[in-house]
């Protein structure tokens, strides 16, 4: 029980990473936020926890929309009284597509997502955490955060901004008792490829070079339970770190 009364929102928990971490969370004592935009999937990942003895609540949640990624922190407040830790999970994928091929339309949606909803919630959360004199926020960022290689440009950089503002806000407010952590997934078995609308040949042509030394794919659980420590107090001087995930691939670069 290493959250035992805390409050946690997750994003984008309906599915894959997001689920695995709420579950984990829940059987380790939180009292869960299932955020997602597909409402359906967060209440039935919310149903199982509370089914496990835990407690849980799905909020439905577009992380792109501003409104919706503010009133996520404050209806983890009005529902459980306070929060102790932010999860931004959610995150879509791009088409592959080189800087050549990007669509403004594509670019903006992922940065939407993966992006501008990451820091709306970290804004909102950051008052409260500072009321309390402490707060975690973990990041699921993605080892397209700092290699060039492993999807799209829209993608990539999308993830190179999550890692620069988790460092930055890690440590702004490093003396006020949050910390701000990232992990850095390799290639996870999830439904992530249901975001993509349309592969570009080319660039997944010259992705797939580097995809190729991934020595495994990694089970949703495996990114909880790195999850689990960066939000427990056995982090507690973990701070402003990229924690790679994904089973040595990385370790080749
Ligand atoms: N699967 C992989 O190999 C890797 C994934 N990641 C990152 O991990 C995170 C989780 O992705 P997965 O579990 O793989 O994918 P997934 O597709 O299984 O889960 C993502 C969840 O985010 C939700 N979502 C999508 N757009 C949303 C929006 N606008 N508002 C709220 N929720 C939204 C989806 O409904 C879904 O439940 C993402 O940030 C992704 O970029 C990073 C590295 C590798
Ligand atoms: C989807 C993703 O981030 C990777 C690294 O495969």
């Amino acid at each position: 029980m290493k959250l035992e009364g805390k409050v946690a929102v997750v994003t984008g928990a309906a599915s894959g990473m997001g689920k695995a971490i709420a579950e984990l969370y829940g059987k380790n004592g939180a009292k869960v936020i299932v955020s997602d935009i597909n409402i359906d999937g967060a209440e039935q990942v919310a149903a199982g926890i509370l089914g496990n003895g835990g407690t849980a609540a799905a909020v439905k949640t577009d992380i792109a929309k501003q409104g919706d990624a503010e009133g996520l922190i404050d209806e983890a407040v009005n529902t459980f009284g306070t929060l102790d830790i932010l999860v931004n999970n959610a995150g879509i994928m791009d088409n592959f597509e080189p800087v050549g091929d990007i669509e403004d339309a594509l670019w903006e949606k992922v940065f939407a997502v993966n992006t501008t909803g990451v820091m709306r919630t970290m804004r909102k959360a950051v008052p409260v955490f500072l009321e309390k004199g402490k707060g975690v926020i973990i990041n699921i960022a993605s080892t397209g955060g700092f290699s060039g290689a492993h999807a799209g440009a829209a993608y990539g950089a999308s993830k190179h901004a999550v890692v620069g503002l988790t460092k930055n806000t890690a440590f702004m407010y490093a003396n006020e008792g949050i910390r701000c952590n990232a992990i850095a997934p390799g290639a996870v078995e999830t439904n992530i490829g249901a975001s993509m609308t349309g592969i570009n040949q080319f660039g997944m042509s010259r992705a797939g070079l580097t995809h190729g030394l991934s020595p495994r794919t990694g089970q949703p659980v495996e990114i909880a339970e790195a999850a689990l420590f960066l939000a427990s107090d056995e982090s507690s001087f973990v701070n402003g770190v990229v924690m790679p995930v994904d089973g040595g691939w990385t370790s080749a670069f």
